[in-house]
């Protein structure tokens, strides 16, 4: 049975899921939900997920949202072993500790900083602006003298926080300013199947969004 995935191209926890299936080579039957246009109020798609939002995966009538739990679930699901998410607790709860802190931090900021450009008509909020740059600072910090986000293997949570550090990137931020990130956001661009066409295409489209509505707002 195919795999469906409701998602929409630019929206970032789609762009995670889509990189770690492309990874485990499990094979997603895309079905787009136009946000912008409204798709996901949709009486059909809130019967399947009350929450509305995207991404949303139907695994052969299984259906599991929030980008980070479908991550969990693929993995547990379908890689060949465990590396990406181990079982062993200690590992899986820092890479849970980092998959969190994505959640309520990074990606947090990220959005926080587009959206009101984006959609609010605002100009660039240098409150938000800074409040980025201290979630880069933890990211710096946590990657001292670590490969990956969680330890010395790659995991899932490299695959959500890679997608929240380019959009930060696209939105304008100068990574070189955190060497640690830097040099993880090479390692993992290049790890990662796939990666250019499914997270930074995404990416950029957020960026040019953002830039062209800041010119038209200042204009
Ligand atoms: N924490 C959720 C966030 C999901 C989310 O808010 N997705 C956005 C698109 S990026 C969405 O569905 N927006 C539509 C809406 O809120 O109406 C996840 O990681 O899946």
């Amino acid at each position: 049975m195919p795999i469906d995935l409701y998602y929409f191209p630019p929206s970032p926890p789609c762009r995670s899921v889509m990189l770690l299936a492309k990874s485990l080579d499990v094979k997603l039957q895309l079905k787009v939900i136009n946000i912008i246009n409204g798709d996901q109020k949709s009486p059909e798609y809130a019967k399947m997920n009350p929450q509305q939002t995207i991404p949303t995966l139907d695994d052969d009538g299984f259906i599991i949202w929030e980008s980070r739990a479908i991550l969990g679930y693929l993995v547990n699901q379908y890689a060949k072993d465990d590396t990406l998410y181990p079982k062993d607790p200690k590992e899986r709860a820092l890479i849970d500790q980092r998959l969190y802190f994505d959640a309520s931090y990074i990606s947090q900021r990220a959005t926080e900083y587009f959206k009101k450009v984006a959609f609010m008509s605002q100009l660039v909020n240098e409150d938000d602006l800074e409040k980025m740059h201290e979630t880069l600072q933890l990211l710096n910090t946590f990657l001292d003298g670590q490969l990956w986000v969680a330890g010395p293997n790659m995991s899932i949570a490299d695959f959500a926080i890679v997608v929240s550090v380019s959009n930060m990137e696209a939105l304008g931020v100068d990574l070189n300013e955190y060497p640690n990130i830097a040099n993880w956001y090479t390692r993992a661009r290049s790890a990662m199947p796939g990666y250019e066409e499914i997270n930074q295409a995404g990416a950029m489209m957020m960026g040019e969004m953002f830039k062209n509505r800041l010119k038209e707002l200042t204009q």
